[in-house]
């Protein structure tokens, strides 16, 4: 029987059978993953084979190759990393011009992510019904820039039922990764579009000296009208991208890497070296100076050896 993993609590896992059940299973104890040294072998997104025993235990005893996974380190002195889901399809990245700020850094820094592991990501500007003039022509700013570079952005307003419905379209069929700042309406618009996920929503102010590190099993919840799920990630602040090379940033960045085989040096990390073809185009306007500045920023993470949370 063939199952996809969409709860962990640590000692097992709940499955949603091909037949459509919903089972708890277990891992075998000789249970190896090859390659990743993750603290936990089986993430949510898996599809996995099961096995039952003589008692109706059910076990997993194989993973399925995945398609791409986010991982983060397991803490701060660990070597190993922590699989937060696998399997994605996209990632929504939800995001306030004001009430909290989302800056251009934390933007790009989460785009660098999916672009390295290769899925795809929608923009999302929340609470529209708050913004002022001001806000409304920053939003559409940055809505502008992005979509230049190819990311689909859109407006929104977790209030709207227009808007929910519109989102709903986009999740069906799909299992997608809700991301943004702690405040910016994930958990809201979770459970607006399932009634019953019951995600905490707290008040602003209530959002301060959140734990950073504290392990929290992130689940997948099924949307109620469709067969897609949605990842919530609460508390969780930053995913890492691990075994990165100086030379290879600038492919996250598809603004940066259209411009970057016209560069003197075929190793240019578009600083300080001549002729480089990424600085001119950043005088002729062709790339933003916002994403310039979050370029040089994950450049100099990865310069001073410094795995820092991807934002
Ligand atoms: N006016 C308005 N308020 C919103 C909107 N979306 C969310 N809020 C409010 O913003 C506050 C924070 O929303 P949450 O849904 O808890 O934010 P979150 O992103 O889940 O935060 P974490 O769980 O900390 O990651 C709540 O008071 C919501 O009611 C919106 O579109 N418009
Ligand atoms: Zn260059």
């Amino acid at each position: 029987m063939k199952g996809l993993v969409i709860k962990n609590t640590g000692s097992w896992y709940q499955l949603k059978t091909d037949r459509g059940e919903l089972i708890k299973a277990k891992l075998k104890g000789n249970f190896r993953l090859k390659g990743i040294q993750s603290t936990n072998p089986i993430s949510i997104g898996d599809y996995v084979l099961i096995e039952k025993d003589l008692y109706g235990t059910a076990f997993i005893s194989t993973i399925e190759d995945r398609k791409n996974y986010i991982i983060r380190r397991a803490s701060n002195l660990s070597k190993q990393s922590h699989i937060i889901a696998t399997n994605l399809d996209q990632a929504f990245l939800i995001v306030t011009v004001n009430y909290p700020i989302t800056t251009t850094i934390f933007i790009d820094r989460f785009l660098v992510t999916t672009e390295a592991y290769r899925i795809p990501t929608l923009l999302f500007f929340n609470k529209t019904d708050l913004y002022n003039n001001h806000d409304m022509n920053y939003a559409d700013i940055l809505i502008h820039l992005y979509k230049s570079i190819g990311y689909s952005c859109y407006k929104i307003a977790a209030t709207k039922d227009e808007d929910l419905l519109f989102m709903e379209k986009l999740l069906r069929g799909k299992i997608t990764l809700f991301y943004g700042h702690s405040g910016v309406g994930k958990s809201t618009i979770v459970n607006r579009l399932i009634p019953n996920a019951k995600q905490k929503v707290q008040s602003i102010s209530k959002h301060h000296n959140k734990g950073m590190h504290t392990t929290t099993f992130s689940k997948m919840l099924e949307l109620p009208s469709s067969s897609g799920y949605i990842i919530d990630t609460p508390g969780i602040k930053g995913f890492g991208i691990f075994d990165i090379e100086k030379e290879e940033i600038s492919h996250y960045f598809p603004d940066i890497f259209r411009f970057s085989p016209y560069c003197k040096f075929y190793n240019c990390t578009h600083q300080k070296e001549p002729a480089c073809a990424v600085r001119e185009a950043i005088k002729n306007h062709y790339i933003s100076k916002s994403r310039y500045i979050s370029y040089i920023n994950i450049l100099e993470d990865v310069d001073m050896n410094k795995y820092r949370e991807a934002f």
